[in-house]
């Protein structure tokens, strides 16, 4: 048995939707299919789950809903329309949006998540009433009805381990297809919780495992993963195989193919990952798997790229004789909420590498002010726009003139890293660079590992 899930691009028309569904019904092993909320129809589109949050904006501004409402509704309805379906459903999903913009929630959060789940409620529901409409035996299955538990932040919801055990325990009919929504589930008070955005593929790798499964099929709108992200570089070389520990490196740091916590479940069951292309199904695609090929081990597997850091660079002299002062500082992000990607130090400066999405509000301000106050640096201030490459691959680490070469070919095109940290991960190195550079950097290092490549591996 499979699990199979399809990504918003590929479910954004009913001609999409219908190259979907022959897919799932070309082998009798899909049988759990996992579905997000309509994507972009075309560049300048919309995201449905990017309309509801417009439409939860609206509620908590107390404004007329009605536009926004037709708008998310139409979308439905120009997909049931492609495939003849009457406004049954239409009207049904109508009614139940108007039942989540009047409930009441905990607070703002709460609401949020429980609007923008709603993309991937509908769109499961809908699918599942077009699959029986073309005499597929199908049924919508909730989180709910799998036992999906859930815990933690509204919006950063995590899986409860038993969940896997109800899973297991679902009794899935041999001759039925089912029909989840993913990104979202519920948590032990039944208040709706979604993972992060891009979460659909963690509800895969959530059912993937707990249906203990052969293969996850991840449907997308690419047919490989590729070294680099083809917005960088056009036509950058397929990846045939990604070990996890890989993957999960690459897409934490700038490949949004893959969701980089949809790793974890499977790498707990040993299951593999097929990332294929719904446009083009007899494509290969990438496996994401335990391991590869030895041989293929000493070469750049991908190269990421996050630009969205900034740096909080501090200055005292004899900083590392005070016990405790690393401590002091983190104690101050955390009294802001705030976390930390990475910390290089040296013995009188340190830089703190931090999500910009964390800093809202005052924050940065509020931090640079206590700061001051607890550690009376030398020197204190953010480096805006700092953006961090990370240069992945098995046994990269085996490879002595990696770091230098590197260095030269930055060097040749003027670009001096902020931040270099080789060894805390044995499988990657992290430059820092200006957000400015971080293009040109990512494409020099990409001809570097394409001209160094062994011509014999297929495996880049
Ligand atoms: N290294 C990469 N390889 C392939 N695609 C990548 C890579 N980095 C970023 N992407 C982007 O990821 C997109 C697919 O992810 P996403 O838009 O979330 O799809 P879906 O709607 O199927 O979930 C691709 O269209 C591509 O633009
Ligand atoms: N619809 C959600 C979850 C998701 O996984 O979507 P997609 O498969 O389109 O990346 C989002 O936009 O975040």
């Amino acid at each position: 048995m499979k699990v199979i899930k399809f990504g918003g691009t590929s479910l954004a028309t009913g001609s999409k939707v219908k190259q979907a569904l022959d897919i799932i019904t070309a082998d009798p092993q899909r049988r759990v299919v996992v579905v997000s909320a309509p994507g972009k129809r075309n560049a300048t589109d919309i995201k449905v789950t990017d309309l509801l949050q417009k439409l939860a904006d609206t509620v908590v501004d107390g404004l007329n809903t009605e536009k926004i409402t037709t708008e998310i509704i139409g979308r439905y309805l120009e997909i049931a329309e492609y495939f003849g379906l009457d406004h049954t459903i239409i009207g049904y999903l109508h009614k139940h949006l108007q039942l989540i913009i009047h409930r009441n929630y905990i607070n703002s959060e709460y609401l949020y998540a429980a609007f923008m789940a709603q993309g991937e409620f509908m769109n499961a529901q809908l699918i599942a009433k077009i699959m029986q409409h073309q005499g597929i035996n199908a049924q919508f299955v909730s989180p709910r009805d799998l036992g999906m538990v859930v815990e933690g932040k509204p919006q950063a919801t995590t899986i409860l381990e038993e969940s896997y055990d109800h899973i297991a325990d679902f009794q899935l009919d041999p001759k039925e297809i089912i029909v989840v929504p993913g990104f979202f589930a519920y948590d032990q008070k039944g208040n709706i919780t979604t993972f992060a955005r891009g979460g659909s593929d963690i509800t895969g790798s959530i059912l993937a495992r707990g249906f203990n499964v052969d293969l996850y099929e991840n449907f997308t709108d690419v047919s490989s993963v590729y070294a680099v992200d083809p917005h960088i570089v056009a036509h950058p070389r397929a990846i045939r195989t990604l070990t996890y520990r890989e993957m999960r490196e690459l897409a934490y740091s700038g490949f949004s193919v893959f969701n980089h916590e949809a790793i974890l479940p499977v790498i707990n069951a040993g299951i593999r990952v097929n990332i294929k292309n719904t446009n083009d199904p007899a494509a290969r695609g990438t496996f994401i798997a335990p391991t590869k090929d030895v041989n293929h081990h000493h070469h750049i597997t991908g190269i990421a790229v996050n630009k969205n850091y900034i740096g909080l660079y501090l200055h005292r002299y004899l900083m590392n004789t005070e016990v405790g002062f690393t401590f002091r500082l983190l104690k101050i992000l955390r009294k802001y909420s705030v976390s930390y990607e990475y910390l290089p130090s040296g013995i009188d400066d340190l830089t703190i590498v931090i999500n910009k999405d964390q800093l809202t509000g005052h924050k940065k301000d509020s931090i640079l002010t206590d700061i001051k106050a607890e550690v009376h640096p030398d020197q204190l201030e953010w480096f805006d726009d700092f953006a961090v490459m990370m240069v992945v691959g098995e046994g990269l680490y085996a490879q002595h003139d990696l770091l230098a070469k590197i260095m030269t070919c930055l060097a040749d095109i003027n670009i001096v890293p902020m931040m270099i940290n080789e060894g805390a991960s044995r499988i990657s190195l992290m430059i820092g660079v200006h957000v400015a550079q971080a293009d040109p950097a990512v494409r020099a290092i990409y001809e570097l590992s394409t001209n160094h490549q062994d011509t014999n591996s297929t495996d880049l």
